[in-house]
């Protein structure tokens, strides 16, 4: 048995983050705003580029935001410093890279990769029954380099487990991974959040992995342009009330267009100026 870890919040508002490149800076989140309840398991969904990795790795606290704040329960990660980072990575939160390798050390045994991610006796503690809880009691002895990608990716998750973070961010988990090995590491996140209480984000390009996920966030254009719900998909408003549309719809009116808001009984209309007749006829 492993005992719960609890998950912790995650509340971010107003994420910028820039990357300094020579003649310019890259804008890869311009104004995140999201609240994640503690013990959620939410994916990050989205076109390739508009940010969803940049995300996940500022809730990792590997580098502070360009600017807003982030809280991991109480902590404001844009006030910590390295130190203070590293200090919240180890122990509060830990992240799984994509592709299963670059998270364990190939040549040395299941068992081995978790001992060492142990620091204390708490830890030392939990690497049995984490073990056990992910299927890997059999292969404890094997080195991780004569394992396949979905018994690796297994491995991954249950050494960054070891410390006993309250948050798992996973980039890409089932990526280069067959069905079978898919649904084995979707099962061991959904394990995660109902049975370790952790709170629980991953990035997902697969439409299969996503239908699983009760809350699915799309970034676009360096914000949470939709979240999913129930297989539902909704609009956000941000804290400064702007909205994305949907892709769809952004490809029936050119940008920069005029859009009236008409306020009526059952809430409000949006209509493209140009298009708007005497009689005032909506979309
Ligand atoms: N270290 C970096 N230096 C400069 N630009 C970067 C760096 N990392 C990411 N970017 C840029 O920031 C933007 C967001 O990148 P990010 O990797 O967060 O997107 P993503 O949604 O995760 O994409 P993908 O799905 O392809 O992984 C992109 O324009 C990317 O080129």
């Amino acid at each position: 048995m492993t005992d719960q870890l609890g998950g912790l919040p995650l509340r971010l508002e107003g994420v910028v983050h820039l990357y300094p490149i020579p003649g310019g800076d890259v804008v890869a989140l311009r104004g995140v705003d999201l609240r994640i309840q503690a013990g959620e398991i939410v994916g990050l969904l989205g076109p390739s580029g508009m940010g969803k990795s940049t995300l996940l790795r500022l809730l990792a606290a590997l580098y502070p935001p360009s600017a807003g704040r982030i809280w991991i329960g109480d902590t404001d990660i844009a006030q910590l410093g390295p130190r203070g980072r590293r200090k919240l990575r180890g122990r509060t939160v830990s992240l799984v890279l994509q592709g299963p390798a670059v998270n364990l050390l190939p040549y040395a045994t299941v068992e081995q990769n978790l001992a060492f991610a142990a620091r204390d006796r708490a830890s030392r503690h939990r690497v049995g029954g984490l073990l056990e809880l992910f299927g890997l009691g059999p292969l404890r002895h094997r080195v991780v380099a004569t394992l396949s990608g979905g018994q690796q990716q297994r491995a991954a998750i249950a050494t960054a487990l070891v410390p006993g973070p309250r948050v798992l961010l996973a980039d890409e988990p089932t990526s280069q991974l067959d069905h079978e090995a898919r649904d084995d590491v979707v099962r061991a996140l959904f394990d995660v959040q109902r049975n370790l209480g952790a709170t629980v984000v991953m990035v997902t390009h697969d439409p299969v992995v996503a239908r699983e996920l009760p809350r699915l966030l799309t970034i676009r254009d360096g914000r949470v342009g939709a979240e999913g719900r129930s297989g539902e998909e909704f609009a956000v408003l941000g804290e400064d009330g702007t909205i994305q549309l949907p892709p769809h719809v952004r490809a029936m009116i050119p940008p920069h267009s005029l859009l009236r808001v008409r306020v009526i009984d059952e809430g409000f209309l949006l209509e493209p100026a140009d298009h708007v007749s005497d009689q005032g006829d909506g979309l």
